[in-house]
């Protein structure tokens, strides 16, 4: 028997969260809470309509540490890094809610959402229609679907059910043949290409720029981690993706929103609550 990986031992744990939430909280509940939400801010449209004007149209991330690279941010205030992002520039928040390997949490979501007017994805792990719902609960506007971590009656389920939520969907590929099965089951325009391998965290930028090719116009790619400076941003924009997930990079750095404007608006030159502005 082969050794469980990261991504295998996520979704085992995912699956037991699931259940036990499901015994405090019955569907129904949840689905009465999503009803009740506040309205969706459309995450899809924020990010095609800044692409289209070929401006960086950034999603960024909200996450206190990871599996490859522990904890990331000490000084971790979701509300906080919410406004310095909008400030700096971002079309959409993601936000990482998984407890057992990010530190995350279902307030994180809540508090950065209520702290700014960008739309929000919850960035787990989707393998129950549950969770979905829930999302919607929570107030996400987006949820993130791992092609990788799914069967393809799976992808269609979670995605009906995201419809019918009013809920956008970021698919998640990282191969040919996980973008295949997004292409033929999924209707959402969002494609991201994770430029990280979940199973080893091996990342290569290669991988979006290899998968380009392969992807419909009317698709837009969101190429996600590993973005870590200037010439990475650049090597995305000459290839013409214009849609990011950055996390790690702003997340190091003392103000992760004028760190935005530093990596995708240089022209701007001064940013909001860097030193050099009076
Ligand atoms: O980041 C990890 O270690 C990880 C491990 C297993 C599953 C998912 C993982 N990360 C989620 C992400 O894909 C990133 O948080 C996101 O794309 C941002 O990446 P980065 O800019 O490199 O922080």
């Amino acid at each position: 028997m082969s050794i469980p990986t990261v991504l295998e031992k996520i979704l085992a744990r995912k699956a037991e969260e699931v259940a036990a939430r499901r015994a405090v909280v019955s569907l129904a509940e949840v689905e009465r809470e999503a009803r009740a939400a506040d309205a969706p801010r459309s995450f899809a449209n924020a990010l095609i309509e800044r692409a289209k004007s070929k401006q960086p149209a950034v999603i960024a991330e909200i996450k206190k540490a990871s599996p490859s690279k522990g904890v990331i941010r000490e000084n971790f205030v979701p509300a906080e890094i919410a406004q310095s992002y909008q400030d700096g520039g971002a079309t959409c928040l993601s936000i990482l809610t998984d407890i057992d390997f990010f530190q995350g949490a279902d307030r994180y979501l809540q508090e950065a959402r209520s702290a700014s007017s960008l739309p929000v994805i919850r960035k787990d792990f989707m393998i129950d229609p549950y969770q979905i719902v829930e999302s919607r609960a929570l107030g996400a506007d987006c949820v993130l679907l791992i092609v990788s971590a799914l069967t393809d009656a799976q992808m269609a389920e979670l995605a009906a059910t995201a419809k019918a939520f009013n809920l956008d969907v970021l698919a998640e590929v990282h191969d040919g043949d996980e973008l295949e099965r997004a292409l033929n089951v999924l209707d959402t325009p969002l494609i991201g290409v994770n430029n990280r391998n979940l199973h080893t965290f091996e990342v290569s930028l290669e991988t979006t720029l290899d998968l380009l090719p392969r992807i419909p116009r009317d698709r837009m790619v969101v190429t996600e981690s590993g973005i870590l400076n200037r010439a990475d941003v650049e090597l995305m924009e000459i290839s013409e993706v214009y849609a990011f997930l950055v996390g790690e990079a702003f997340m190091r750095a003392e103000n992760p929103g004028a760190e935005l404007g530093r990596l995708f608006f240089p022209e701007r030159k001064r940013f909001i609550g860097s030193p050099d502005v009076d």
